[in-house]
């Protein structure tokens, strides 16, 4: 999404695309409060602070980069998504693809959240946490007899099953242990959202879920509904991800709520749950408008209701998962500037001492991402800019295009906002890099969540 008007100066107008003309913004020491996380402040002598605490003692304390979550807000964002949903028969499952650490996992639970996990990964963190197994849905297009054995055995809430394989699975393993699993069929409704390729999920040339329009989801129910080891509570659709309207989910909804019609038909069964997946957007930059949760909570229920009555069938209890919605806006990475690189009529290449590798959604999605220097103020002229890391990669890039003050320089931090979703939990060790400490802030105080690599966990798996 493009975020600027057209430019001023003439100094870049020959290198820059037409299309995306960045202009300077008339403050650099701005936060934007729809992008920041909600205790985002700057002190009396321009430092940014969060939870409370200034930028300058955590990187300090825990160095850089470093990953820093705003408790309050998280807490908030899912308190604010069960209460959208709250009076209505609904589920909240947090995503933990977003984010799943054990403190992230105790935080969901204790505001009254289910939790999704998408692989034993992500359930054994659930579980160290302490979240109830009857949370917890199980995701996954590809579970292995594994995975499945385990989350059989711990008794999980729900299983989402993806494919025929699974299905087969699945069924033998409840067998073999003599248990009868809950399961949704993950359907695709052929919906086209409107985001980028590689996070739409429900069109029909793609690996997940089973489609509607060929008959393969109709198959699935079947199956399911034949086992004596599989209990079908009902139907998932998750249509894709950072989706920023509800018309999309609105499709997905008339097409599940004619296959439950279908369903009915056949089997004289009403499925009882529809989940309609995750996906709401969050601010990047300045000019990205998501919805309110209550706003989608009365969109969504309002749809599904209507569609229900049209087809006269009783309204199923409804869940959703948000991931990128809670997690995304209450993070913010910290950098260390380190070399600074003026390309000579063109833009100015400010290295940093992360990149790909804490945050590959730019290099991947294209993602834009909003920048400021944190560490002190300035009102130095604006410098267009490139925000890259330190990898062996020219596409390396943290943010395009941004404008930081003239007089930065090595050793000033940078805080790059709405980190909190796929950064952490998409991040690698390219180069031999050690991934980042993350760290809560509250009431200002600062607490290790997850503690920052070192060479020895670099080198303990190297065993040759
Ligand atoms: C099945 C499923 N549920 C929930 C999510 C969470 O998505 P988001 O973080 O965009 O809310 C995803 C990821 O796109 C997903 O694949
Ligand atoms: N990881 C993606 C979204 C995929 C969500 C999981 N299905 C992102 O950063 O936007």
């Amino acid at each position: 999404m493009s975020r600027y008007a057209h430019p001023a100066g003439p100094r870049h107008a020959d290198v820059l695309p037409e299309e995306h003309p960045p202009i300077p913004p008339h403050d650099l020491t701005e936060l934007d409060a729809d992008v920041w996380p909600r205790s985002a402040a700057r002190a009396a002598d321009g430092e940014l602070t969060i939870g409370g605490v200034g930028v300058t003692e955590l990187a300090r304390e825990y160095g850089t980069p470093l990953y820093v979550l705003d408790e309050a807000d998280f807490r908030a964002r899912a308190r604010d998504y069960r209460l959208a949903f709250g009076d209505a028969d609904a589920d909240v499952y947090y995503a933990g693809k977003a984010l799943l650490t054990k403190a992230v996992a105790r935080w969901v639970h204790e505001e009254g959240l289910k939790l999704d996990v998408c692989s034993g990964g992500e359930l054994a963190v659930a579980l160290a946490a302490g979240v109830p197994p009857q949370s917890i849905g199980l995701h996954g297009n590809n579970k292995s007899v594994a995975e499945l054995a385990r989350a059989v055995e711990v008794g999980v809430g729900r299983v989402i099953v993806d494919s025929f394989d699974e299905i087969d699975r699945l069924e033998r393993v409840a067998a073999d242990r003599g248990r009868v699993v809950d399961v949704l069929v993950r359907v695709t409704t052929g919906v086209e959202a409107h985001t980028h390729e590689f996070v739409a999920t429900a069109h029909d040339d793609q690996k997940f879920g089973l489609a509607l329009s060929s008959g393969a989801a109709a198959e699935a129910v079947r199956r399911t509904l034949a086992s004596a080891h599989l209990d079908l509570v009902g139907l998932h659709s998750h249509i894709g991800s950072q989706i920023f309207d509800t018309a999309g989910f609105e499709v997905a909804a008339r097409r599940l709520a004619e296959f439950l019609t279908e369903v009915h038909a056949e089997h004289g069964t009403p499925l009882r749950e529809l989940d309609l997946g995750g996906g709401l957007g969050i601010a990047y930059v300045t000019g990205d408008r998501p919805l309110e949760p209550k706003v989608i909570a009365d969109r969504l229920l309002g749809i599904v209701r209507r569609e229900c009555e049209s087809h006269g069938l009783p309204m199923p209890r409804i869940a959703v998962e948000p991931g990128r919605a809670i997690a995304g806006p209450c993070g913010v990475t910290l950098y260390e500037v380190g070399t600074i690189k003026d390309v000579e009529g063109i833009r100015s290449y400010v290295s940093v001492d992360g990149g790909m590798s804490d945050n590959i959604r730019t290099a991947l999605y294209g993602a834009d991402y909003t920048c400021v220097l944190a560490s002190r103020a300035s009102d130095t002229e604006p410098t267009l800019s490139r925000l890259v890391g330190k990898h062996c990669e020219s596409g390396d890039v943290l943010v395009r295009d941004l404008y930081l003050p003239g007089d930065l320089r090595p050793g000033d931090l940078v805080a790059v906002a709405a980190t909190g979703a796929y950064c952490h939990s998409m991040a690698s060790n390219y180069n031999h890099l050690a991934r980042p400490a993350v760290v809560a802030v509250r009431d200002g105080a600062a607490r290790t969540l997850v503690r920052r690599e070192t060479e020895d966990d670099l080198l303990r798996r190297d065993v040759g």
